[in-house]
């Protein structure tokens, strides 16, 4: 933990986690205190489709990989599409393949009958959607990044960043180590990266400005899992932060 990388506007400090502390904040959420990974999914997709909305693209594409940053992504395609603002959702693998929360987002947005983009079958038209869009909601890969991106999620990171349409990031940009801030191969550059719960410690390097949303973790939680919290909110649901100098 990194106790005073971040401020918010006002100057108050904001502690940084590495990815190992967030998954244990994950884990103590879910395990001791019981709240849902999809509570905090919602919230996650509902803040960045918010973000999103703030500006004035209606043709925006969601990059949705398989797991938890897919699964925000995913919520915050079914907000963008119920105001028509979605293009389309480009997956790095199969609608099949998708399990727990993700897929119970995925599900719904099938049913909503959105057009979902499985870049790993095909390619082309999921490339097509990424240059067409006129903003990229990057919800590939979080801080559950392992080594250099590899094959269709590698392939789709390049072709994210070579897009015209700005990116916003969902937690990271993708590629991007979460606690090092460090990239093994290729990475998104974002305009903007909407973090969840706390601001990772590698984000104090990566390109774009920095907002925070809150997910509703008790502060109980980060007590257990031993993290010095001081709720940045205010009364808000999010935060924009700057990296202290
Ligand atoms: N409290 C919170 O902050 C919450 C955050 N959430 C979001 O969940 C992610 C973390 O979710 P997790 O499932 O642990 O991991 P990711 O989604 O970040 O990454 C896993 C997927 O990424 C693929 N992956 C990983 N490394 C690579 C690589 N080098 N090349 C290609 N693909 C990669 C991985 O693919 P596999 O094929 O290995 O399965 C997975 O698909 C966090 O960042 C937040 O966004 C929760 O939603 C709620 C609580
Ligand atoms: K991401």
């Amino acid at each position: 933990m990194d106790a005073a990388a971040f401020r918010t506007a006002h100057g108050e400090p904001v502690p940084a986690v590495t990815a190992a502390e967030m998954a244990e904040v994950d884990r103590v959420a879910v395990e001791e205190f019981g709240l849902g990974i999809i509570q905090m999914m919602e919230h996650a997709g509902r803040t960045l489709s918010r973000t999103a909305l703030e500006s004035d693209a209606n043709q925006m594409v969601v990059v949705a990989g398989g797991g938890g940053n897919g699964g925000g992504g995913l919520a915050c395609a079914r907000h963008l599409a119920a105001r028509d603002r979605l293009h389309s959702i480009v997956l790095d693998r199969s609608p099949d393949e998708y399990e727990g929360a993700p897929a119970t987002q995925l599900r719904l947005l099938e049913r909503m009958g959105v057009e979902i983009i499985d870049a790993d079958a095909a390619p082309e038209p999921a490339a097509t959607a990424i240059s067409d869009a006129d903003r990229i909601i990057d919800a590939l890969i979080g801080y559950g990044l392992t080594g250099a991106p590899r094959g269709t999620a590698g392939d789709l990171i390049t072709e994210m960043q070579s897009a015209a349409a700005p990116a916003l990031s969902l937690d990271v940009p993708s590629g991007v180590d979460a606690t090092t801030g460090e990239t093994a191969g290729v990475a998104v550059e974002p305009e903007q990266t909407l973090t969840l719960a706390l601001p990772k410690t590698g984000l104090t390097a990566t390109a774009g400005s920095l907002r925070c949303a809150d997910l509703g973790i008790l502060a109980g939680v980060y007590e257990a899992a031993d993290i010095d919290y001081d709720h940045p909110f205010g009364d808000q649901f999010c935060v924009d932060l700057t990296v202290t100098e």
